[in-house]
């Protein structure tokens, strides 16, 4: 009987489950959009019901839109997006109050507070993360502060928390499960990066009850059983933050090899294998996976404008049409004829870290057309990514000579060749679009035996495309000289 491994993706704007075979082929696939509320400037929140009710609903649709059985599914696997925290009553199954998305900037204040007692370097040390928002912590701090009696009851073991991954284990396995994976535990700013366990410092620090935090797990091995959805009950077989998932969908299991996803914005995740890096440029370190008791760690940069900023170009501005229309405009002129853009509308992240800074266009002429802008603006994805790969070289003391890329700018054939002349790397965009979907795919599939080993998963790897440097060493010089004092001048501003 023909088997298959379904991937549910729980990302910040939809969930999607598709059905993979075993040469890595998307059999079916089902999406369900997902609403975010801002109840206020700067905050960002999702309902958890709707979450689960989204994943129930694209699982039985791919299921059904491939017209297979329920027992030709060998293992289902769980990414998600990570960081975003949702807290359930143990016995309703209810949650508390809405999740808070990892966008979120609604905790602000306890890690500004937690800035001036001077404990950023010692999270650091311990969590390779930077006091923000972002991460787990201080949600879940707001959580239990803002919703009455909340803290009592987590103590008296009536609450448990969760990221998305936990959730929805939780739901699939009728509240069997309270687990987590490393990959995303590793997110939260609650474990110790280099014991791989809550560290009870930290607890202590943050006043989080143990007793609300699921168990931390390897990110490939069966947790437990998906029942009462199907007719067949189903074993959960990976569970892993979605940005490690797309490393591992993409293959990079050596040291120093590096992923890109051009999404709304960029993640960059270079995999270090067992050395924990701490970055001296502004990156952050983080759990890879861990298989077998084996950890992958990687060095992670984000940048939170990307594909962001072509919508702004498509939305705000109003200059193209569609995102993708922008690769012919751009290439309507021969170059950018002098302009920089400069998309940190939400501030500067990784290297930088500047979270005030503002959004910037310079070099304008008389003579400055919307092609140059929309040029400029897809040079500025390169120019972000570029600064990035510089700190990971860095830090990690490796050469990048490949960069492996997926998301949806990276179908943008004029941004991969320019990413690769200003990074003088080859840049290589995999057949399989869904590299998320395929790593926690692939997790799931060797927790059971369906594919044999990472060996196997690396022969299915097909480069759609590789675009190598092709730019005089003087342009490129000229270009990068002139993105510096762009980034410069909107520090100062
Ligand atoms: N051909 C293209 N050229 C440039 N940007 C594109 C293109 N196609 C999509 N995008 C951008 O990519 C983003 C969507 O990518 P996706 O990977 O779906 O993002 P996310 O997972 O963050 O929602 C959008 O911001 C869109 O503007
Ligand atoms: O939902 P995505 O794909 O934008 O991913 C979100 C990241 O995991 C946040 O860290």
């Amino acid at each position: 009987m023909q088997k298959y491994i379904l991937a549910i993706d729980q990302g910040t704007t939809s969930t999607r489950a598709i059905l993979f075979d075993k040469d890595s082929n998307m059999i079916a696939v089902a999406q369900k959009e997902l609403e975010n509320y801002y109840p206020q400037p700067g905050w960002v929140e999702q309902n958890a019901n709707d979450i689960w009710a989204s994943t129930v609903g694209v699982m039985i649709e791919a299921v059904a839109k491939a017209g297979i059985r329920e027992e030709q599914i060998a293992s289902i696997g769980i990414t998600n997006q990570r960081e975003t925290s949702v807290v359930w009553d143990k016995q309703s199954g209810q949650p508390i109050s809405f999740a808070i998305v990892w966008q979120s900037r609604q905790s602000d204040a306890y890690c500004v507070q937690l800035k001036q007692e001077g404990k950023e370097a010692w999270i650091r040390e311990k969590t390779g993360l930077l006091l923000d928002p972002y991460f787990s912590a201080s949600k879940l701090r707001f959580l239990l502060d803002h919703v009455e009696g909340a803290q009592q009851r987590a103590e008296n073991g009536e609450l448990l928390f969760g990221t998305m991954d936990s959730w929805l284990l939780w739901k699939l396995t009728k509240g069997k499960c309270h687990m987590t994976d490393v990959s995303n535990a590793s997110r939260t700013m609650l474990m110790n990066l280099h014991t791989l366990d809550y560290d009870d410092e930290l607890l202590k620090l943050w006043n989080i009850p143990r007793c609300m935090l699921p168990e931390i797990r390897d990110t490939s091995e069966v947790y437990g059983m998906c029942s009462g959805l199907f007719d067949v009950d189903i074993p959960i077989a990976s569970l892993v933050g979605d940005q490690q998932a797309a490393l591992f969908g993409q293959t990079c299991f050596a040291a120093g090899n590096v992923k890109n996803t051009y999404g709304t914005g960029c993640f960059l995740l270079m995999n270090t294998k067992e050395h924990i890096i701490h970055s001296q440029n502004g990156l952050l370190t983080s759990v890879g996976w861990r298989i077998g008791k084996k950890t992958d760690y990687v060095l992670e940069g984000s940048v939170f404008v990307a594909g962001a900023a072509i919508q702004w170009l498509r939305d705000g501005l109003q200059i193209l049409k569609k995102s993708s229309e922008s690769e012919e405009r751009a290439l309507a002129v021969d170059d950018s004829a002098g302009v920089y853009v400069v998309p940190s509308f939400t501030g500067l992240g990784a290297p930088y870290w500047k979270p005030k800074v503002k959004g910037a266009m310079f070099g304008l002429t008389r003579g400055t057309k919307q092609e140059h802008i929309i040029r400029a603006t897809l040079e500025a994805l390169a120019y972000q990514t570029n600064d990035v790969l510089n700190a990971m070289k860095e830090d990690s003391g490796l050469e990048i000579k490949r960069l492996q890329v997926d998301g949806g700018a990276s179908l943008n054939n004029y941004l991969l060749q320019f990413q690769s002349d200003i990074t003088q790397a080859s840049v290589i965009r995999s057949t399989i679009s869904e590299t998320t979907a395929l790593g926690a795919a692939y997790l799931a599939g060797l927790a059971v035996g369906y594919w044999k080993d990472q060996e196997e998963i690396c022969s299915h790897f097909q480069a759609s495309h590789e675009f190598v440097p092709n730019m005089e060493a003087s342009q490129r010089e000229e270009l990068l000289t002139g993105w510096k004092r762009a980034i410069h001048a909107v520090m100062q501003f």
